[in-house]
């Protein structure tokens, strides 16, 4: 059986900008033509500056918005993506993560029924169990037992960071897809975030598509490297060969402009972490 979750072949999305006053209308390329594949338990991080179009194609591979053209298999099941909304099937198997979690929160919903949604609404759990799986899951993405009860604004960003992924984790998903999951973090929450989320991936042996504008997080957390430029994917590979060979002159551009700083901290406190 092929280990591949996720594949996308030559991906496309323009968008049609109506022309105002003074402005003509006009096409925008967001994605061109972009193809890529990721094995179970792996991690792809999609890296590029704003406007690039990364955000446009986690918005495709989650079928939140259509593509204009090209194919997506997940889990070797062709998907598809001329038009947007996840089948009851796929959205336990896909699942997203924002940059800021806080957004999707209900303010007036407690932690446990955040987490309990889930399961009311694509299982037939009972309300017992949806309430020992919440909390089971509670925990194991570093929370306590008291937070149960409480509401989206008595947490931390970070704290809030791991309810979402607690709750993107309850049904099970094959693929997680991770838009600027840590960028909103101080420096050392991202740390311990980006700890969590490894930590989860070789428990769940889960599949990332991580989406980041930051190469010191990706150069951290990626098993394979795509850089985007302009929509299209510039460069491609593994992570050591992205990094230490980059081939395409806008990559040389983006790495050299690059603090080295941030990796080693967040090395350095990994590093801590597991002694
Ligand atoms: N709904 C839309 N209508 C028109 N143009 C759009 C739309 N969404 C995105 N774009 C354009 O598509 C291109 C890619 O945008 P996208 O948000 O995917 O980039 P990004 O790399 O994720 O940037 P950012 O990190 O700032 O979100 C940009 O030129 C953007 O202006």
């Amino acid at each position: 059986m092929s280990n591949i979750v996720l594949q996308g072949k030559n991906i496309t999305r323009d968008y049609h900008v109506r022309g105002g006053l003074f402005t003509k209308a006009r096409t925008v390329h967001a994605v061109k033509g972009v193809s890529f594949s990721v094995e179970k338990g792996k991690t792809l991080a999609i890296v590029g500056e704003s406007g690039c179009g990364k955000s446009t194609l986690a918005r495709i591979i989650t079928l939140i918005d259509p593509a204009t053209s090209g194919e997506l298999f997940i889990d070797g099941q062709q998907i598809d993506i001329s038009k947007a909304g996840l089948t009851p099937e796929l959205r336990r198997k896909v699942q997203i993560i924002f940059q800021n979690p806080y957004g999707s929160l209900n303010p007036r919903q407690k932690i446990g029924d955040v987490l309990g949604e889930p399961l009311l609404i694509n299982t037939d759990k009972s309300a017992g169990e949806r309430r020992d799986l919440a909390m089971k899951m509670l925990l194991k993405v570093g929370l306590e037992a008291k937070h149960f009860n409480r509401y989206p604004h008595m947490f931390s960003g970070g704290q809030r960071q791991r309810i979402a992924i607690a709750r993107a984790l309850m049904l099970n998903p094959s693929l997680l897809v991770l838009d600027e999951p840590v960028s909103a973090l101080d420096l050392s929450v991202q740390a311990q975030v980006l700890n969590l989320l490894a930590d989860l991936q070789d428990e769940f042996n889960l599949t990332y598509v991580f989406i980041s504008h930051d190469l010191s997080v990706v150069r951290y957390i990626a098993d394979e490297v795509m850089v985007m430029y302009f929509g299209e994917a510039v460069e491609y590979g593994s992570r050591d060969e992205v990094f230490s060979n980059p081939q395409h002159s806008y990559t040389k551009t983006l790495f050299a402009a690059t603090p080295r700083a941030d990796v080693a901290s967040i090395k350095a406190r990994l590093a801590r972490k597991a002694a």
